[in-house]
């Protein structure tokens, strides 16, 4: 049966599935929407699920197949996407490379920090061709949701899964795995996990000004340990082993975001008008390109003129 491509209510909360993780098993979708944004088409079919009577939008940063490279994922879509059905608050899941003997395969992480490794060669910004705006990304998740994301470590079942709280997550180019030497530099540097897919989603969440927290599965301790080089297998068996701890974890991150005293949180008031004072600040009226305008009334629909 094809689902409804239209729905009529806002929608506040996003997962965005990562590999081996391309659906939340156990969640019915109601509808299916593919909106068009002017950064082109998300990585996938936009399901809408319900917990508890909320809707929540599903995405599958690298489709519905998996055919979309790190670096072909359409991250400006997908970010303005969600955020035009009404998304303010963003849960991630990632598979990443294990850069610390204590973080071990099957584990979970909430990073709170991000090292960019990524060569410039994927759209990074909403804020250019005419109109400029830097916003502040110290601290490039959302302490808040991570806090929630903490509360919900006893969701997850098995013998010795642990969620750590903070730690570095390095975002390499790929897709190819690192060098021996690179795995040991970025250790030098204090990175705890590695993938391919933190950024440039984390700085457009911020720019369209939503919560964002990345939940990492650990599937690997990549290369530089005593155990086997990271492969395509690996990672996926893992990923297999652990979908069912994300589906825990996801379920009572859900029930905690639904509660009525997280609402400001969900609606991420916390961040509202942060990127549209970045570029207030910027580009003067009248030097700013029509078309760019645009692009940012699509973000964000209220946009002042001057
Ligand atoms: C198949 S291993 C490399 C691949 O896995 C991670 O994907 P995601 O972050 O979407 O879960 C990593 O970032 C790479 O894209
Ligand atoms: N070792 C690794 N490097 C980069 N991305 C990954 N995703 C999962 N394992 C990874």
């Amino acid at each position: 049966m094809s689902l409804p491509n239209t729905f009529d209510r806002p929608v506040h909360i996003a997962v965005i599935g990562g590999t081996g993780l391309g659906k939340i098993d156990g969640y019915m979708p109601i509808a299916s929407l593919t909106p068009t944004t002017p950064w082109g088409a998300p990585s996938s079919p936009i399901l809408i699920l319900e917990h508890g009577g909320v809707p929540i939008a599903f995405l599958a940063r690298h489709g519905l197949h998996h055919q979309l490279a790190p670096h072909e994922v359409p991250a400006r879509a997908n970010i303005a996407a969600l955020r035009s059905l009404g998304v303010r608050t963003i849960i991630a899941f990632s598979a990443v490379g294990s850069l610390q003997e204590e973080i071990k395969p099957m584990d979970f992480v909430i990073p709170d920090q991000i090292i960019d490794r990524t060569k410039g060669i994927r759209p990074f910004t909403f804020f250019e061709g005419g109109v400029v705006g830097h916003v502040g990304f110290a601290d490039p998740f959302d302490a808040g949701l991570s806090a929630i994301v903490q509360k919900c470590a006893d969701s997850m079942k098995g013998d010795g899964v642990v969620l750590h709280t903070g730690g570095t997550i390095i975002c390499m180019e790929g897709p190819q795995f690192s060098t021996r030497a690179e795995s040991n530099m970025y250790r030098s540097w204090g990175g705890s996990v590695i993938n391919m897919s933190a950024l440039p989603e984390a700085k457009l969440a911020r720019e369209a000004e939503l919560a964002y927290q990345m939940i990492c599965m650990a599937t690997d301790y990549d290369c530089w340990h005593t155990t086997e080089d990271v492969d395509v297998a690996m990672v996926m068996k893992y990923m297999a082993a652990n979908s069912q701890n994300a589906k825990h974890l996801v379920g009572a991150v859900l029930d905690e975001l639904c509660k009525q005293d997280n609402s400001d949180l969900v609606l991420a008031k916390q961040w509202e008008g942060s990127a549209q004072g970045a570029v207030k600040f910027m580009t003067k009226p009248e030097g700013r390109d029509p078309e760019a305008m645009k692009r940012i009334k699509y973000l964000f629909p209220g946009f002042w003129e001057n």
